[in-house]
């Protein structure tokens, strides 16, 4: 028989929590207390098993292992080389301590045991440019590393390898790994310094995974495409060359980047001692004939041309152009089809969408249509490598090409996603749509003659609670046990009563308290045009954590008003202003599934226009303050500082399209949070927002030193205490802080708030914290009486 050179396939990683989220259930079980630790075991053994065997039985050669975690794959990482810190050393290890690095622990450090333990979490951080977050490693000059004793990387390849499954095992790169972690404490300690006693560690893992039988061994360093430096240039030439000289010769690395191009990284990745590269294509389709010239060519090339992170089809030509690329240069046992990235950024499987409106259904594909995809794309190619003719194959591989053909044929030109009138506005956006006419230092006196504010002005981020008698009401009206007009007149109650207490607490502008809204981006998508809901699109947030995110497939509009009926109905209550409630088209962009056939710069344009007209229909309903809020604009950064002008520059420009149709009295506000701000200032300024409520509380210096840095001209409300938390914050320690903010900020422009919206606590905290916060209103107020 002749080894006729194939194709493979390979997955880079697989969706860990389930296609019903069993994974999520058994851990917050465990949590509880209701399920145990074998119960706990078993089930996740389980889910591998499922997960392993399904991409077995599409046919993917290259299965992923080790891409299984109960909480996070960098925690456990940490967890496996022993960078423990020291908070959590008195926790038994195992499950309890994993969990209490992960969640923090208040109460018994294990169950039944006498030790009573109160240790916060871990940090959490973004995963690059994705909505996953990872557990951040803290480590300290001290640190040292020791190889846990069975690493689950090496436990899983031979439990895969007991069922028959030949497993690629995937790590994270250990310079990645470095970069990815933070200094403990408060000190300026680069944790890449560290490298040369991770190393060792790593190796023996490397011996453990040979001993194991193992082969390739995907090593993900997404590192590579970012910004570097001499110094993160020299890590990744000393880790490999280290981990080479001891490498097992049984072993073969595949070094994996994503999210970025690496095509100029290439002098110093192809004189890495690896046996391969995997590049994410998806991303940056165009590095790949640079990579290709410069190429070691004993090397193996990983093509990732399926998305991983998106719902879309691929489109099998464009791949298949991609693709012949290479294989005009490599022969095809020397190249892999795979994932862009980890699909653990995709749900699940459209089988479980029943309800999705057919048309939109044919241009979608979840993680498992995306391994039949990746299955019909190595076949296009091995099927005329094979000693004999496949003619059934062939036929199959035939129809599914043409089916592909047809379905982005019919998405290209369907009147579902083209709207020549959402075009044509947007060909007429002029300059000064973007631009307030009036300068703020005219506007804002006009502002607060208008609405007779106070100095010092009181107000909140928008949300009330959302207690369990709303979200119990909303579920009932979901499912058909309470009809709409009885689920509108509760929420008018809702309202009215929170206005009421707003009122009696002395708050300066109100809001409505947004207990129509089941979620700040979801509202908004169920409103428009061009935007779909899934049933089961549930993707990992951190942890046990999943979100269902909107997918947007249209051009965008507004059939009709959105929240001008609350608004009107709350203000018609109460004679302060009260204050409308938007979020902003960059957050709506950011934290939906976004098209992939137009830039992200022209559906956050859209969004814009439709923001604009609910701008404008709540000034002429008579709302004369109004919120946009945009939490999400920091983390839409692209990855590489050189990249960051021009997104800075058509977000902002976003925000400004949705705001500034209004007259000088309106004021816009807007409100973020989740992140420091402080290395995106000049941007924030050029949102030029009359009022930013802005999270501080947690990042007080950091935040204070910014607004020194680069001043800040326009109003603002740096969040005085923290809503993560239930303590209801002492009137002594929010007069601190407002009297230190005092130092940075001019008194006449600020502004007395929460850091966020108020809907995870309780009213019994949110009645005592804001009136605690008004009184250090009339407290400064009296202070400055004489400055009025
Ligand atoms: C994540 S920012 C939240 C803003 C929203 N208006 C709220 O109060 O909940
Ligand atoms: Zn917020």
């Amino acid at each position: 028989m002749s080894a006729a050179a194939t194709l493979k396939s390979s997955v880079l990683g697989y969706p860990r929590v389930g296609n019903q989220r069993q994974l999520k259930k058994l851990i917050e079980g465990f949590w509880a207390g209701k399920v145990d630790e074998s119960a706990l075991v078993d089930g996740a053994r389980a889910l591998r098993t499922q997960h392993w065997q399904l991409q077995r039985s599409q046919g993917i050669d290259l299965i992923p292992s080790g891409d299984f975690t109960l909480y996070d794959l960098v925690l456990d990482t940490s967890y496996n080389f022993g960078a423990i810190p020291t908070r959590y050393q008195t926790i038994p290890a195992g499950l309890p301590q994993y969990f209490a690095m992960a969640r923090g622990l208040q109460g018994a450090a294990a169950k039944g045991a006498d030790q009573i333990v109160d240790v916060p979490a871990m940090e959490m951080k973004k995963w690059f440019d994705t909505n996953y977050h990872y557990i951040v490693p803290e480590l300290g000059p001290e640190q040292t590393f020791q190889l846990t004793a069975e690493p689950s990387l090496v436990a899983h390849f031979k439990e895969a390898k007991a069922l028959g499954i030949h497993t690629k095992p995937v790590l994270i790169g250990p310079v990645s790994f470095l970069l990815l972690a933070k200094a403990s404490g408060e000190s300026d300690f680069q944790p890449l310094e560290l490298l040369p006693r991770l190393l060792p560690e790593y190796r023996k893992l490397l011996a453990q995974l040979a001993e194991a039988g193992a082969t390739w061994i995907q090593v993900d360093e997404p590192h590579l495409g970012l910004d570097s430096t001499p110094a993160t240039e020299a890590a990744y030439k000393s880790a490999y060359q280290y981990l080479a000289d001891g490498l097992s010769p049984s072993l073969r690395l595949l070094l994996t980047t994503y999210f970025e191009r690496v095509d100029d990284r290439m002098a110093l990745i192809s004189k890495l001692p690896v046996h391969g590269l995997h590049l994410d294509l998806v991303r940056h389709p165009q590095q790949l004939p640079g990579v290709l010239d410069q190429l070691p060519a004993d090397w193996v090339l990983s093509l990732g041309v399926v998305n991983g992170r998106n719902i879309w089809k691929t489109e099998f030509a464009t791949a298949i152009d991609l693709i012949n690329q290479a294989t005009n240069r490599k022969p095809l046992n020397q190249l892999v089809l795979a994932t862009s990235c980890s699909l653990l950024h995709s749900p699940y499987s459209l089988e479980f969408e029943t309800k999705l409106d057919s048309e939109i259904k044919d241009w979608l594909a979840f993680a498992n249509e995306k391994l039949g995809e990746l299955a019909t794309l190595t076949a296009v190619f091995n099927i005329q490598q094979s000693a004999e003719p496949q003619p059934k194959r062939q036929s199959e591989v035939d129809a599914a090409l043409e089916a592909n053909k047809r379905s982005f044929a019919a998405r290209r030109t369907s009147a579902r996603v083209v709207n020549p009138q959402v075009q044509d506005r947007l060909a007429k956006v002029q300059p000064d749509m973007v631009v307030r006419p009036t300068p703020f230092a005219e506007r804002y006196p006009k502002q607060k003659a208008h609405q007779k504010l106070p100095l010092f002005p009181t107000t909140t981020i928008g949300s009330f609670p959302q207690t369990k008698e709303v979200r119990q009401a909303r579920l009932k009206f979901k499912k058909g046990e309470l009809s709409a007009e009885d689920y509108r007149q509760f929420l008018l109650k809702e309202t009215e009563r929170c206005v009421r207490i707003q009122e009696d607490i002395g708050i300066d502008v109100l809001v409505h308290g947004e207990f129509e809204r089941n979620d700040m981006v979801e509202y908004f998508g169920e409103k428009l045009r061009g935007y779909v809901f899934t049933q089961n699109g549930w993707v990992a947030s951190y942890g046990t954590r999943c979100v269902k995110p909107p997918v947007i497939y249209g051009d965008i509009d507004r059939p009709n008003p959105m929240t001008v009926d609350w608004s009107v109905y709350a203000q018609s209550l109460t004679t302060k202003p009260m204050k409308g409630m938007l979020t902003g088209p960059v957050t709506c962009l950011q934290w939906s599934f976004v098209r992939d056939d137009q830039p992200r710069r022209v559906t956050a344009q859209q969004l814009a226009l439709a923001i604009r007209d609910e701008v404008d229909d709540l000034e002429k309903a008579g709302i004369s303050t109004i919120q946009i809020d945009e939490p999400a604009i920091r983390e839409g950064l692209p990855l590489r500082r050189t990249e960051w002008e021009a997104y800075l520059k058509w977000a902002v420009d976003a925000f400004l399209l949705s705001s500034c149709s209004v007259q000088d009295t309106t004021q816009i506000h807007t409100h973020m949070c989740y992140s420091d701000f402080n290395d995106i200032f000049p941007a924030i300024q050029r949102m030029d927002a009359d009022v930013i409520t802005i999270e501080n509380s947690r990042s007080d210096l950091k935040l204070l030193r910014a607004f020194d840095r680069y001043g800040y001209h326009n109003a603002s409300g740096p969040g005085l205490y923290d809503i993560h938390s239930p303590r209801v914050p002492t009137v002594e320690e929010m007069n601190e802080r407002l009297a230190a903010l005092l130092n940075y900020l001019p008194f006449q422009l600020i502004w007395l708030n929460p850091d966020c919206g108020l809907k995870t606590r309780d009213w019994a905290e949110v009645e005592a914290s804001l009136r605690n916060l008004t009184a250090t209103a009339g407290e400064f107020r009296r202070r400055y009486a004489d400055q009025a």
